[in-house]
């Protein structure tokens, strides 16, 4: 099957990858400036995974089937994933125009958190609904699926047959700001710099302190750090929109993404990377 896969940025490289592991044949659409890097991304988590003794095929077999485009031309995709950046605006656009070269394809958002019924608005309503996956990719279980009213029943059986044979967990969630996940990942992530503003511990100490207390794979800012502080000031002015002021984006956030600490993707957040 062709899958189109829109933005090549974190998410969109680790999609690809998924994807090409699973059988599909890839078309990656970026701007043209990106191109180099969103194929490099993808070469790189794909090598990742070979030195780990995940993937069943040679890199280079895999990349074969990956083509990185500036522009969509008309295709016949089964499905098509957007991941660029947490917009409303910027989602439909690139979502009309795969509407119109896939007319038989599957539009899927991998939002964190945005209304996929408001997103589906002046498209093909029946084919939209929200595809989230976690980052690393590659490695997280997860696939959260978003039902908006307007949504094809079999649209969603397909998603979900698709992320299952890629050996993804599906949940089902209906369509409301941040869904099941992001509601809760995100208050925990702001609560967490709010501590640090407030010097309740440092960033090591309230990150070790979910890491051996809770359990976590690692700490809230390690996390945030992981995601995009971008990422997570976006989802959270959203939240916070939506669902009220205990969600508002701490002024350590703002201030950090206004200085261009992203986290991890610029080498520094709340920590050095
Ligand atoms: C914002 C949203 O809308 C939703 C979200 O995604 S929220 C974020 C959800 N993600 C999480 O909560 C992640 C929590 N953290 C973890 O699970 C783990 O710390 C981790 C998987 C990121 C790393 O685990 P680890 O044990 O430290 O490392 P390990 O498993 O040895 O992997 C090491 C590296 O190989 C990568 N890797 C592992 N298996 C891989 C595979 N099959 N393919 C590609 N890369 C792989 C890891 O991502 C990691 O990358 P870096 O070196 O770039 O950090
Ligand atoms: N970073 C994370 O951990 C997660 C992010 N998400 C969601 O995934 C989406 C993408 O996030 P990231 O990958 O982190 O962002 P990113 O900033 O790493 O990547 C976005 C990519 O989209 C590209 N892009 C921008 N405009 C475009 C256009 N008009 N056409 C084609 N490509 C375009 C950019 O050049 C960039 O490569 C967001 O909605 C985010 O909320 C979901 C799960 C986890």
């Amino acid at each position: 099957m062709i899958t189109v896969v829109i933005g090549g940025g974190t998410m969109g490289a680790g999609i690809a990858h998924l994807l090409l592991a699973g059988g599909h044949e890839v078309v990656l659409l970026d701007a043209a400036d990106r191109l180099d890097a969103a194929r490099g991304a993808v070469a790189k988590s794909l090598a990742k995974a070979a030195e780990r003794g995940k993937l069943t095929a040679a890199p280079d077999e895999l990349l074969a089937r990956l083509a990185v485009v500036d522009r969509l031309d008309p295709t016949p995709a089964g499905l098509v994933v957007e991941a660029v950046p947490e917009d409303l605006d910027l989602k439909r656009r690139v979502l009309a125009t795969a509407a119109d070269a896939c007319p038989d394809a599957v539009l899927a958002s991998n939002t964190s958190s945005l209304s996929i019924g408001a997103l589906a608005e002046g498209l093909p309503g029946d084919r939209v609904l929200g595809m989230h996956f976690f980052n690393p990719v590659p490695v997280q279980q997860l696939v959260e699926l978003v039902r908006h009213d307007g949504v094809a029943p079999e649209v969603v059986a397909k998603a979900r047959r698709w992320a299952e044979e890629l050996g993804k967990t599906v949940i089902e969630v209906r369509d409301a700001p941040g869904f099941a996940t992001s509601r809760l990942g995100v208050a925990v992530g702001m609560e967490a710099i709010r501590m640090l503003e407030e010097g309740v511990a440092s960033a090591e100490d309230i990150d070790t302190g979910m890491r051996l207390g809770y359990g976590w794979p690692m700490g809230p800012l390690r996390l945030t750090d992981l995601v995009g502080l971008d990422v997570r000031l976006a989802i959270a002015e959203h939240l916070a929109a939506e669902l009220g002021p205990r969600f508002a984006p701490p002024d350590l956030l703002r201030a950090k993404v206004a200085e261009g600490h992203l986290g991890r993707k610029t080498g520094q957040g709340f920590f050095t990377w």
